[in-house]
């Protein structure tokens, strides 16, 4: 039986860290995948819808006729979108085996990395028993320390059979052969609704999206769900706000979508594919995980404690990383779990993982960030807090893009101290500057701090800038003159309300 140092099941970006990280501590290790190398983070996940997404931004603003220029004959094909999205999937998937094959066991070599393809289940707290699918072809590996990151998968609706081809999820989006005609995108969180802007930025598709609630991406605050079900309408979807999917019925040249809404009335919509993103769950069955007697948590996920450990940090060799830990969902998050977990076990921590200003990334139109908490977590927690607002209508950058649909909103304490407490922002580039924002919370750094840098000319980070200047009336445009544009306000809780008066 082959031994290794650690075994990792999973490739995806919690165990493809680890595995490239207890490298770098010498050791060899077994790398075990059932599905695509890269996991999600690869395959019908992050890169791939990334990827449908710049070309669909692209494709929405070459087909922009609002701009001085007008492109004539622009055309789409749904074959050669999916081209070029596995071209980008294949890059990383074969940068990814280039770096396995660069370190694959070789003699005298310290620390190796090898790969193994089939599903890994546990046998005992050592060891791991790795079926390929077929009859009698299956390995049985041991290691001295096994980290699980198998990731998630989509939640299936419990009436709704997703065949990957009428009715599918996230999984089987490179299974359609061309762009449908009408779509039925049920459930309005992340998933849903990046596929929305996709779908209807290449304008060849009637998007129809069912949100149970009043509002889509219900974490967030109620401006930022508006202004992202705003565009979403812009772009031409069709939000069905408060809907209840009843039933489909599979038709054989379409789908009858039935809708039953809050206010007791019905709605029957004609569609050609349905797209099920209703959360994703753990990957925990068939893991064996009776065997070495670790628990799940009601919903399936490892209970891990903050070193990622399945039991006690000193006593456990089984650690956990990624989707599969009931952290949040989310690529960095899985990737800094997997590096925390090797530099816990083989070397030193030199800092605890620190969740609270990891920034997140939604892929709308335009793309929204956001880093710390927002108005409803500060509510929810009865902090009292100062919000300035500044639209990109007023920054010279966005409007020499003409491309002013967007904001900033900064969240400070109402404590004297003015700590950052969160930033949400919408608009171009709002993917990369959300990280300034993220190292002045980590480096528990105030307003003052932003207040006394001085910002390039023309950059879109001039709205962070001024957004801060709002809160001590230091901004050159004032909310006076626009107050749709720039604002501020503060909230304190109730009880705090009646102290003052
Ligand atoms: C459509 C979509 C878009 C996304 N977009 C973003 C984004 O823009 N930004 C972002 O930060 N995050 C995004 N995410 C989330 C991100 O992809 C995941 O959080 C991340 O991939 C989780 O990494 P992981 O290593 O935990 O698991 P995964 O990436 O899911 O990888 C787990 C791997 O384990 C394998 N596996 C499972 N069980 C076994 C077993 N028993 N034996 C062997 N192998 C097994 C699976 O085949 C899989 O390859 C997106 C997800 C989806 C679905
Ligand atoms: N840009 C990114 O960072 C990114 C992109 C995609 C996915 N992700 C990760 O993947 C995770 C999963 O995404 P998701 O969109 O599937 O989940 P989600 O939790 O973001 O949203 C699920 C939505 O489905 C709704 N819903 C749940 N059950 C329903 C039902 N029975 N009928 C109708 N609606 C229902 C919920 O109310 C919610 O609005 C995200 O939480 C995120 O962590 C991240």
């Amino acid at each position: 039986m082959e031994k290794y140092d650690l075994a990792v099941i999973g490739s995806g970006p919690g165990g493809f860290s680890a595995a490239v990280r207890a490298l770098d501590f010498g050791k060899d290790v077994c790398l075990i995948e059932a599905g695509h190398v890269g996991g999600a983070g690869v395959m019908n996940g992050a890169l791939t819808s990334k990827t449908m997404w710049e070309l669909s931004h692209d494709y929405a603003v070459a087909a922009a006729v609002d701009r001085g220029y007008r492109a004539s004959g622009l055309q789409v094909d749904f074959t050669k979108v999916k081209k070029s999205v596995m071209k980008a999937a294949k890059t990383k998937q074969y940068q990814i085996l280039s770096q396995i094959e660069t370190y694959s066991q070789k003699p005298g070599q310290k620390g190796s990395l090898t790969i193994k393809y089939g599903f890994a289940s546990f046998k005992d707290r050592n060891t791991l028993e790795i079926d390929r699918g077929k009859k009698e072809d299956k390995e049985t590996i041991e290691a001295d320390y096994i980290i699980i990151a198998t990731g998630s998968s989509p939640r299936e609706l419990p009436d709704l059979k997703v065949d990957q081809k009428r009715i599918i999820n996230s999984d089987g989006i490179l299974n359609l052969k061309k762009f449908p005609e009408r779509m039925m995108i049920i459930g309005s969180g992340i998933i849903g609704c990046e596929f929305a802007t996709i779908f209807s930025n290449f304008g060849h598709t009637e998007v129809h999206l069912l949100d149970r609630a009043h509002r889509v991406i219900p974490f967030a605050d109620n401006d930022v769900s508006d202004f992202v079900s705003g565009n979403l309408q812009k772009n031409g979807v069709v939000i069905h706000h408060t809907a209840n999917l009843r039933t489909v019925n599979k038709k054989k040249d379409y789908l009858e979508v039935v809708l039953d809404y809050e206010d007791g009335h019905s709605t029957v919509i004609e569609v050609d594919v349905v797209l099920v993103s209703i959360g994703r769950d753990p990957n925990t069955k068939g893991l064996g995980l009776e065997n070495v007697n670790i628990q799940t948590t009601p919903h399936g996920y490892l209970k891990v404690n903050e070193e990622c450990a399945t039991g006690d940090f000193d006593n456990c060799n089984i650690f956990a990383a990624g989707d599969v830990t009931g952290h949040k969902a989310l690529y960095c998050v899985a990737e800094e779990q997997g590096r925390f977990i090797v530099e816990a076990i083989f070397g030193e921590l030199e800092y605890p993982t620190d969740y609270s200003h990891m920034p997140t990334l939604m892929f709308f139109k335009p793309e929204v960030a956001s880093v710390g908490v927002n108005e409803k977590i500060l509510q929810e927690k009865k902090i009292p807090y100062k919000a300035a607002f500044y639209s990109n209508e007023m920054v010279n950058r966005t409007i020499a893009m003409r491309n002013t649909n967007g904001f900033v909103k900064v969240l400070v304490s109402d404590d004297g101290r003015d700590r950052i407490l969160g930033m949400q922002a919408a608009g171009p580039q709002a993917s990369a500057f959300i990280v300034s924002v993220s190292y002045l919370m980590n480096s528990e750094s105030g307003m003052n701090e932003v207040l006394r840098s001085i910002h390039p000319h023309p950059s879109v980070t001039e709205g962070i800038q001024e957004c801060f200047r709002v809160f001590n009336k230091r901004s050159i445009f004032k909310p006076e003159a626009f107050p749709d544009k720039i604002k501020s306000w503060a909230w304190k809780p109730l009880e705090l309300q009646s102290e003052k008066s």
